[in-house]
């Protein structure tokens, strides 16, 4: 039998969506495992998010990760999926210096992994960074709002974009539509700004913890599955208790190895 041919998303899915007012999703992934499951069950775009760092190399934040930390998991994910857009995240210290700095490390993702495009931190303050990219052909997602990358300089997780700073997230939306960016990430910030943004950009906005006014919603998995152990934002809905039922199935096992009742001869082979 052949192949079932599926639609890959492109950029244009994403403009798509804005124009024809269909929500556009999102989740992070890092193996291909959950890559492959997402992809089957028509999640828009997956992203290799920095946010590895807390999920798979168990860092407080995300700053110490590294691209050669992020190359083999975008790699992974890239290539297990059939239709979805993947994304890579690029990691602290890879894009700050420049926008020469910027092209070699999305040179370094679009030809180590696989990946649709880049995405990287930062509104006005990565614009050139941002246009550099966009010109060397690669799609770029944008980030502003909270910016984990910089959680030390904005004091915590603390949300952004409030009162009469949402002057400067409009400023921030406006430079990376600007620079080239095809969507961008908005997180932290409070709905109605998050409404505001979306109205004034042509652009796609996706909402992490920036309410339901947004052209779609990214949540980093394994909070949204349950599999997240300690404190998870307010904005994260859990759809799976996943560390519950990991949990139980250990109990199980070690109690059936404790007791003989696995492996039954059901698993065991003959002579
Ligand atoms: N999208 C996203 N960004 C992150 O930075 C992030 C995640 N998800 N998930 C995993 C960890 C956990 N993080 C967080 C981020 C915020 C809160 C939190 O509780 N925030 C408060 C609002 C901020 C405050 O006033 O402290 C909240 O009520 O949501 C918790 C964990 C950071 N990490
Ligand atoms: C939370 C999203 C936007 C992210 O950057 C990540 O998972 O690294
Ligand atoms: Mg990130």
């Amino acid at each position: 039998m052949a192949d079932e041919v599926v639609k890959k998303v492109r950029t244009r899915h994403f403009q798509n969506a804005k124009a024809n007012g269909i929500k556009i999703t999102g989740l992070t992934s890092y193996d291909q495992l959950t890559a492959a499951i997402f992809d089957r069950a028509g999640v828009d775009f997956l992203l290799v998010g920095d946010s590895a760092g807390n999920n798979v190399f168990g860092y407080d934040t995300t700053l110490p990760v590294t691209i050669d930390q992020l190359i083999p998991l975008t790699r992974a994910v890239a290539g297990a999926v059939k239709r979805a857009f993947v994304v890579a995240d690029m990691p602290f210290g890879s894009y700050e210096t420049g926008p020469d700095e910027a092209l070699h490390t999305a040179f370094r993702f679009m030809k180590e992994t696989g990946a649709h495009a880049v995405k990287l931190e930062g509104g006005v303050r990565s614009a050139e960074q941002i246009r550099r990219i966009v010109s060397a052909g690669i799609p770029v997602m944008a980030h502003i709002g909270f910016t984990p990358q910089s959680e030390h300089q904005l004091g915590g997780h603390v949300i952004q974009g409030r009162g009469d700073r949402v002057e400067q997230l409009i400023a921030d939306a406006r430079a990376v539509e600007d620079a080239g960016a095809f969507a961008v990430v908005l997180e932290m910030v409070p709905a109605e700004a998050a409404k505001r943004v979306t109205a004034e950009l042509g652009i796609p906005t996706i909402s992490v913890g920036a309410g339901p006014h947004t052209d779609g919603q990214l949540l980093v998995w394994t909070d949204w599955a349950g599999l997240t152990t300690g404190r998870i934002p307010k904005f994260v809905k859990q759809y799976a208790q996943l560390a519950e039922v990991l949990g139980d199935a250990a109990r199980a096992w070690t109690a059936d190895v404790a007791s003989g009742a696995y492996p039954g001869p059901e698993h065991s082979y003959e002579d």
